[in-house]
């Protein structure tokens, strides 16, 4: 029997709409194909919100991010590594007041009463949106934002499969890719200080040390170490060694140049490898060193207090090719220069035989 007029008409319609959702869903796995192996929290939201902004023909992508506490790290961890991705900072309360705690999409097609989840600059370019949830460890930690000048785009009621899909996609590629960059920040992080740790240095020069011979530029390092710490945790206490050791880190890292890093080697002890540097330009960077502890002091609770250290310096130059002989070289030096500072101190003053006019000395 022939179909009717109206039958075909639907059926027409149903193969449109599947077609249409094959395209989506087709859409949505290249998406996720794209971004399951990214590396970290940046490239991946970076890359994410790109890729569903152009694909989908999008006026706007954005995150919001609660102010719960995992959210302040990842925002710090954003920030630090310059991502591009725009993202609105929004209470807890009011996120979940807006969007509601059911983790499905909210389809929004008058911005203006939901004007507290979009960033101030865009908010003219929204004519309707959906908020994806985005759940971290069981919990909603915010929204991917799907922004359209059209206001029809997105309307309450209207089928959101595919939004949910792509909801669920984002929130598990999120949760593991933070998973993994925070258990590499376990490996390779000191906990104290947040420097980069013995492990890392010892992965970091060899792969240095490679280069630097494969390319034939000197690897050069500093061996530091503080003087009379132990010192300063008897007399002030555990929370100053702990501060003060902090404090030391921060500055010999804003004096480094970006090539250059700085590592927590053990207690009181740092090296700070300087890829494409001579020993020359170690010794200038070690004096630089000196002279800029020298003006400086650390205060702990009103007490100024003068932080100082000995160090040494070796390079690849020297004929050293390992990383233990680069870094025993440097520490022998580091002790000879101590010694001297300890039975000389008129050539290189120590703290404790400074007088320096401040509260306290160490
Ligand atoms: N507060 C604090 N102290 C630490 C930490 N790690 C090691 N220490 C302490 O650092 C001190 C290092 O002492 P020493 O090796 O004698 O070094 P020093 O007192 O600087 O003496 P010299 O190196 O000879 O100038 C020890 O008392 C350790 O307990 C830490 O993470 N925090």
């Amino acid at each position: 029997m022939p179909a009717s007029p109206n039958r075909s008409l639907d059926l027409q319609e149903l193969m449109d709409h599947a077609r249409r959702s094959e395209r989506i869903a087709r859409t949505l796995f290249e998406i996720e194909v794209e971004v399951m192996n990214l590396s970290d929290s940046t490239a991946f939201l970076d890359h994410l919100t790109d890729l569903v902004l152009t694909r989908f023909g999008l006026d706007r992508v954005w995150l919001v991010l609660t102010d719960i506490e995992n959210n302040q790290r990842l925002c710090a961890s954003l920030s630090q590594q310059g991502a591009q991705v725009m993202i609105h900072r929004v209470p807890t309360v009011d996120f979940l007041r807006l969007v509601g705690n059911t983790r499905m999409p909210a389809l929004i097609d008058q911005p203006q009463r939901f004007s507290q989840l979009i960033p101030p600059g865009i908010r003219q370019h929204i004519g309707s949106m959906a908020a994806l949830p985005l759940i971290m460890d069981d919990r909603v930690v915010g929204g991917l934002c799907l922004g359209s000048q059209d206001d029809q785009r997105y309307q309450p009621g209207m089928e959101s499969f595919f939004l949910e899909q792509l909801a669920v996609k984002a929130s598990i590629g999120l949760t593991s890719v933070w998973a993994r960059e925070q258990l590499r920040q376990l490996a390779t992080r000191d906990p104290l200080t947040g420097l980069r740790n013995r492990r890392d240095l010892d992965d970091t020069m060899g792969q240095e040390l490679s280069r630097s011979r494969r390319y034939t530029f000197p690897l050069s390092i500093l061996f530091i170490d503080c003087d009379d710490f132990k010192q300063v945790n008897d007399t002030y206490g555990h929370d100053c060694g702990d501060a003060y050791l902090c404090f030391i880190g921060e500055q010999l890292q804003s004096l480094l140049r970006e090539d250059d890093s700085v590592f927590r080697f053990a207690g009181d002890e740092f090296v700070v490898l300087l890829p494409n540097q001579d020993l020359a330009s170690a010794h200038r960077i070690g004096q630089r060193f000196t002279a800029h502890f020298q003006d400086l002091r650390f205060d702990w609770k009103g007490k100024q207090l003068q932080a100082t250290f000995s160090w040494g310096a070796a390079s690849s130059e020297e004929g050293l090719h390992s990383p233990e002989k680069l870094l025993r070289a440097a520490d022998q030096r580091l002790y000879d220069d101590k010694r001297k500072r300890r039975t000389e101190p008129e050539r290189a003053p120590s703290a404790r035989a400074r007088s320096t006019g401040y509260d306290e000395q160490l």
